[in-house]
């Protein structure tokens, strides 16, 4: 904090008007939110976290917020979706991590289409922007949007971004399973290694946030890999390219590319690989977090309607290990044999059934009891699932279209 301190009283005032004319010229800050706060993400901090820092600042600025902490999951996302009377708001702002972020884009994006006759269950669909903003103050445990949004988890500096009414357009994507829509994703859709981690680490929520490192080390003793077929759509060629360095940032020239019309493309344009992968990971957003501060995909846009598509065939454990340390240091995590990135506009996924092995012990052993257990083949599955951004999908055959950006986070 920074404290002005001034003997003359009168110079204080004119410091006050001063700073409250400046603000009265930023045309975009919102004067009415809605708050919805998760009382149980990341250490339990986010109602502390709101009332101590967020509520004062946001008093000081002037701005009203009516305030709903949730009481069940989902609680947020049906409020949206019903009863919400979205027309007294200039934005809504979660507190807490990834998964109410995905919550509130999901009331919030439902509602329009509904309030707009769009059929979600239709992959084609258009969608309808909302105008509405989403703010996000980070009390979760891994915070990957508010990190990729505005580069720190600092409920303080995402507050002060709240306040002048920052931006930043974000694109999304539909996710359907044959002609059901499944979910909207933002940031990571991971098959495999994501998928699995998110799996084991749902069974032991009461770890907290280091129930991730916990399943992190089983999946990846575990070292299962699946087969499968993926179809994708590359995007065009002035979409940059996931290996070129280029970061996105405010006013990026790459996401103001407006995406081919070309329908031939869309029917020929497509290329097939069916393989065994360790992960498949689709990275909308570098998906940067403190842990791996280039992220999954460093280069990758927040708002170009494409995603990164990053495949990791099956290799060995230690060719894994590398692959995965590159994403805590300055090494180029594409640079491997067995890695391979895509940018693309669409995508298709469909899991081959075939019966799950260890890479280690590709022949039937035993059943091994203790630590070995948890080397071998953990699931009895197939199929592992898809991590929907934090959310485990309910079906492995998937069909993934980006929307380009129809929201716009708060920084
Ligand atoms: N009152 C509540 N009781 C139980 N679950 C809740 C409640 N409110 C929200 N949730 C659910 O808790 C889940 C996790 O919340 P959140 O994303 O805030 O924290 P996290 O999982 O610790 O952090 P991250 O998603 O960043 O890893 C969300 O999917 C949300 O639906």
């Amino acid at each position: 904090d920074v404290t002005f301190h001034c003997a003359n009283e009168e110079l204080c005032e004119q410091w006050i008007q001063v700073a409250n004319e400046q603000l009265a010229l930023l045309t975009n800050r919102p004067k009415s939110l809605l708050v919805y706060i998760n009382p149980f993400g990341g250490k339990q901090c986010g109602k502390r976290i709101y009332e101590q820092k967020v509520a004062p600042m946001f008093r000081r600025a002037s701005i009203s917020a009516d305030v709903i902490v949730t009481e069940r999951a989902n609680h947020a996302r049906d409020h949206l979706k019903t009863e919400a009377n979205l027309d007294k708001y200039d934005g809504v702002v979660c507190v807490g991590g990834d998964g109410m972020f995905s919550e509130v884009l999901h009331g919030l994006v439902t509602r329009i289409q509904t309030d707009n006759g769009v059929d979600q269950n239709q992959p084609d669909a258009e969608l309808v922007p909302c105008s509405l903003r989403i703010g996000i103050i980070p009390a979760g445990s891994t915070d990957c949007i508010c990190f990729g949004t505005v580069g720190t988890n600092d409920p303080v500096t995402s507050a002060l971004h709240i306040i002048v009414g920052d931006s930043q357009p974000m694109d999304v994507c539909s996710v359907h399973h044959d002609d059901i829509f499944l979910r909207y994703s933002v940031s990571l859709l991971g098959y495999g290694f994501y998928g699995d981690v998110l799996t084991d680490s749902e069974r032991t929520r009461w770890l907290g946030p280091a129930r991730y490192d916990l399943s992190g080390v089983k999946t990846f003793l575990s070292h299962n890999y699946y087969e499968g077929t993926i179809s994708f759509l590359p995007a065009e060629n002035n979409m940059g390219d996931p290996r070129d360095k280029l970061q996105c940032r405010s006013g990026c020239r790459v996401c103001q590319h407006k995406p081919s019309k070309d329908t031939r493309w869309e029917i020929s344009g497509w290329s097939v690989i069916r393989a065994e992968f360790i992960a498949i990971n689709a990275a909308s957003m570098s998906c940067a977090c403190p842990r791996s501060p280039k992220g999954l995909s460093p280069a990758a846009h927040l708002a170009d309607g494409t995603t990164d598509l990053i495949l990791v065939r099956k290799c060995s454990r230690l060719d894994f290990l590398r692959h995965l340390v590159r994403h805590t240091n300055k090494g180029d995590q594409f640079d491997h044999s067995f890695v391979e990135v895509h940018r693309v506009r669409k995508f298709c996924f469909q899991p081959w059934h075939h019966e799950l092995v260890s890479l280690e012990d590709p022949i039937e052993s035993p059943k091994k009891t203790g630590f070995s257990s948890i080397c071998s083949a953990q699931t009895t599955s197939n199929y592992s699932s898809w991590n929907c951004d934090g959310e485990i999908l309910p079906d492995a055959a998937i069909q993934v279209r980006y929307h380009g950006s129809i929201t716009s986070p708060m920084q």
